[in-house]
């Protein structure tokens, strides 16, 4: 080694060349190590050191800072080493019996508890000992280990991964208790060093040389290996993606590294594997190989796989092997031989069987599939089990799934089971849950003809159902169950979590805030609103987008519900299934008790409805709006709305039917919503990062408006919401969009925005401080008022007014407090103690205090409680 090292390539003064400097090491293989020190802990405990190949002797300076004091270290390297404290060094060659006879000499009788190797091969200097490969000069190190370790010694190597690694470590293993092999931090990636660190030596009393002869060590070269070159060509082929160096060399007169063959010889050869691994390209040289290019078999990508064999893949080299046969059989080298099963004539052979092995084989097989069945169920719960718990661990669910899910194994409920509307309304109606199988519920439905398991006599007819119609029954079953469940959560929720609570406070600001914007359009401009469009359909167009028609803020709990509810039976208006009638019924009832929205009453206070009962009027807007629909509103486009729903027996199903179906999309453009958004934009100013960013992105001009506004959409944008459940809704409005990725400018423009409100004051104080402003200037207007008067008097001459308007002023300014002057706190000891007068540099008041008054005054205060308690 011995020279500097280099500045570029593997030689580069990195991280850890800076940090041998700065520490003093000779070389930045010091903290390798160090590093393998850290996770062995073989050198605080050793006594003695053999390190092999030291030269410079970075490993020698952590050895001798690492190992007690008095240790005994010997370092041997082919060039001096230059003297390090407690060390002691030779110059010798390691594969050399004298460097054995120099160790001997130095530790006489001492055994070694750690030998270190972390030779290289001088490779293209003038030493002899060029011919010893690493592995071999690994070997080597392990000889001399052997023989200087005591039993439980550790023995350090550095290894390269080569063909020889594996016999190395299986080496290592007959010889040490353990043996693992490491790669500490420091060594470079690019390098192929590993280092193996072969701990509680066995010490055999005898040791076959063989396992320390490189002949027989390394002798096993395997057969496939390329006579020519070296290498392993079958591995290369079948293991291309294990890259291998070439460390064998050049085959003996051959130089060059790119090698080509004929296709001929790829074709014809009796080792096509071996022509895959050892060249580069399959060359179509000669009229023939011309000829198999243009046949159908040669496909494009054969000819590009002959192209560079290096690059390829196991798939292109099954290809490029696929192809040889194929041309083969085309040139007729080989004949394809049919099929065993095709050749081989098939004689069925019936056994008489008797009937009761065939029932105990039967039944054996059919254990045997339970027994899978069982233990594939589960597999799945556990799966399931494990699932949710992670999923509850990342907050994502809460307990009372799993308790659903583990009741359900625990029953035996499968996935069938799940879907089956019979046990789901039996769960239902035991969980009290839904309510839509109460008596007279069923009576409707019995009377509308409606399928429910033959709960009427009329029914019985229907019983049998159609496997579609039963199968959307159980599907409707099953949505409700999980609606119903959905509501339980979120109730659970609920009352679990404050943010949750605070999110729904906050989205039911935002339906206020939408239901608001209507009746402001309207309110705005009267005139414009009568002619076009008015509070009440921005307000209904509001609910229908917002997926409810009553926009009902006291029935929050049912809410979600209700519309979703609503939404289904609007959906599935031309054949309404008994089901969502009966959800309807269950509906109707609930919004009858409920008060109308703040959105109806300010509609209704309008001059148009003056006269009418506001009682009424809020009733038929929630519940009935026949009358208003008939009577008063006939004029407006709303009016054939109403009627519709007049004449509809669902009485609250007021959606305008010919509304436009993109009112349900995703991501339709609200104008609405959009001027609530710009307003608050111009009230709070952007407050998210994300808006921030896309502002800054449109001032820089690095995006348009319409680039934006694309950017919006994705592919479900236009998706339809109608008939999907609330819990999918709700779910889906939180990952559907797209997140907009932010800028540091932008988060950094946030930041200073919120360090300016951060930095005003408080209400209170702020409140505290314009009083006390006021009241200032209140004084100083009452002293100025006064001041006139004293200037206006003539019994006092002009001297005299001025003193006491100068007086009165002084007070009216000061709010008549006198400043209180301050009092110096000299405190009598040191040099202060026991002086009388003025202590030394003090000047103004001053007060002297006795350092030990407070502790007389307790000390007295002590003693007669003490006192008190004798006498007591
Ligand atoms: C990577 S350096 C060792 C660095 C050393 N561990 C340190 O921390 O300073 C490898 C050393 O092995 C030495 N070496 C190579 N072949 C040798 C041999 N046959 N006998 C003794 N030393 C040898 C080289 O002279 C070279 O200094």
């Amino acid at each position: 080694m011995g020279k500097a090292q280099k500045k570029t390539g593997k030689g580069r003064l990195d991280k850890y060349y800076k940090l041998a400097k700065e520490q003093g090491y000779r070389a930045r293989s010091a903290f390798k190590l160090i590093q393998l020190n850290k996770k062995y802990n073989f050198l605080e405990s050793a006594r003695c050191c053999i390190d092999l190949c030291a030269a410079p002797g970075g490993w020698l300076q952590v050895a001798s800072k690492y190992m007690p004091t008095n240790s005994v270290i010997v370092g041997i390297d082919l060039v001096p080493i230059k003297p390090i404290p407690r060390v002691v060094t030779f110059a010798a060659d390691i594969t050399m019996p004298h460097c054995r006879n120099l160790i001997r000499g130095e530790l006489k009788d001492w055994k070694a508890d750690v030998v270190l190797h972390d030779g290289a091969p001088n490779v293209g200097t003038a030493w002899i000992q060029d011919a010893y490969s690493q592995s071999e000069l690994v070997l080597m190190s392990l000889k001399l280990a052997v023989e200087f370790l005591v039993k439980g010694g550790t023995f350090v190597t550095k290894v390269f991964r080569s063909v020889d690694y594996n016999n190395l470590i299986w080496v290592f293993n007959q010889l040490f208790g353990k043996v693992e092999a490491t790669k500490p931090p420091s060594s470079r990636n690019v390098s192929a060093e590993i280092f193996v660190v072969c701990r509680e030596f066995l010490a055999p009393k005898h040791i076959d040389p063989k396992f320390l002869d490189p002949k027989h060590v390394f002798k096993e070269l395997a057969s496939s290996v390329d006579t020519t070159t070296g290498n392993d060509v079958q591995a290369n082929v079948f293991h291309p993606e294990k890259k291998r160096r070439h460390r064998d060399g050049y085959a003996d007169g051959d130089y060059t590294l790119f090698k080509t063959t004929s296709a001929t010889n790829f074709i014809h050869g009796v080792d096509p594997v071996a022509v895959l691994g050892m060249f580069n390209k399959i060359l179509f040289g000669t009229e023939e190989e011309k000829e198999w290019l243009s046949m159908d078999i040669t496909t494009s990508e054969v000819r590009e796989n002959c192209q560079d064999l290096k690059v390829l893949g196991k798939g292109d080299f099954k290809t490029l092997m696929k192809w040889r046969l194929k041309l083969r059989e085309e040139l007729g080298l080989d004949v394809r031989t049919k099929d065993t099963q095709e050749m081989t004539e098939v004689i069925e052979v019936q056994e008489e069987v008797d009937e009761e092995q065939q029932i105990s084989e039967e039944l054996e097989r059919l254990n045997a599939e339970a027994a899978a069945r069982a233990k594939r169920e589960r597999r799945r719960t556990n799966e399931i089990r494990t699932k949710t718990i992670q999923r509850m661990q990342l907050q994502m669910t809460a307990p009372l799934d799993i308790g659903l899910e583990q009741s359900d194994a625990a029953l035996g409920v499968g996935q069938d089971d799940v879907f089956d509307l019979g046990e789901t309304e039996n769960r239902m109606s035991r969980k009290s849950q839904v309510q839509w199988l109460n008596d007279e519920t069923l009576e409707t439905i019995g009377s509308e003809g409606a399928i429910d398991g033959g709960s009427s006599a009329e029914n019985t007819d229907q019983d049998v159902l159609s496997s579609d119609e039963e199968w959307d029954r159980k599907l409707e079953g099953l949505e409700a169950e999980l609606d119903g469940l959905y509501d339980a959560y979120k109730d659970r929720l609920r009352e679990r979590d404050a943010k949750f609570r605070v999110k729904e406070e906050r989205s039911k600001d935002k339906e206020r805030e939408k239901v608001w914007n209507g009746i402001q359009a309207e309110n705005e401009s009267d005139e414009e609103s009568t002619e076009s469009e008015g509070g009440w359909d921005i307000s209904q167009r509001n609910k229908v987008q917002s997926g409810d028609t009553s926009s009902d803020e006291s029935s929050d709990e049912g809410r979600d519900e209700m519309a979703f509810q609503r939404k289904r039976s609007r959906t599935s208006k031309e054949h309404r299934s008994p089901f969502v009638k009966r959800q309807r019924l269950l509906n109707t009832l609930e919004r009858s008790s409920n008060p109308s929205s703040t959105a109806a009453r300010l509609w209704f206070s309008q001059d148009v409805f003056s006269g009418m009962d506001n009682a009424n009027v809020f009733e038929e807007a929630g519940g009935n709006t026949e009358s208003v629909s008939e009577d008063d509103l006939s004029s407006q486009e709303s009016d054939q709305e109403m009627e519709h729903v007049s004449e509809d027996e669902d009485d609250f199903e007021i959606i305008p039917q010919n509304q436009d179906d993109d009112v349900d999309m995703w991501d339709v453009a609200d104008e609405d919503q959009d001027a609530a958004g710009l307003e608050k934009v111009r009230q709070f100013g952007l407050n998210t990062a994300e808006a921030v960013t896309l502002a800054q992105m449109l001032v820089n001009r690095q995006k348009s408006k319409t680039e934006l506004i694309n950017d919006g959409f994705n592919r479900y944008s236009l998706n339809s919401k109608e008939g999907l459940p609330s819990w999918f809704l709700d779910d889906e409005s939180k990952h559907y969009k797209a997140n907009v990725p932010v800028t540091k400018e932008a988060i950094a423009a946030l930041r200073a925005k919120q360090r300016a409100l951060d930095a005003r004051p408080i209400k209170k104080v702020a409140e505290a401080k314009a009083r006390k402003k006021f009241k200032a200037a209140q004084r100083l207007e009452k002293a100025m008022k006064k001041a006139e008067g004293v200037n206006e008097t003539t019994d006092m001459t002009e001297r005299e007014k001025a003193k006491q308007i100068e007086k009165l002023m002084q007070k009216g300014l000061s709010g008549g407090k006198k400043t209180k002057k301050e009092v110096k706190l000299v405190v009598a000891k040191g040099a202060h103690k026991g002086i009388k007068g003025r202590p030394k540099g003090v000047k103004g008041r001053y007060t002297m205090v006795d350092a030990r008054m407070k502790k007389e005054v307790r000390a007295k205060k002590r003693r007669e409680k003490q006192q008190k308690r004798k006498h007591a």
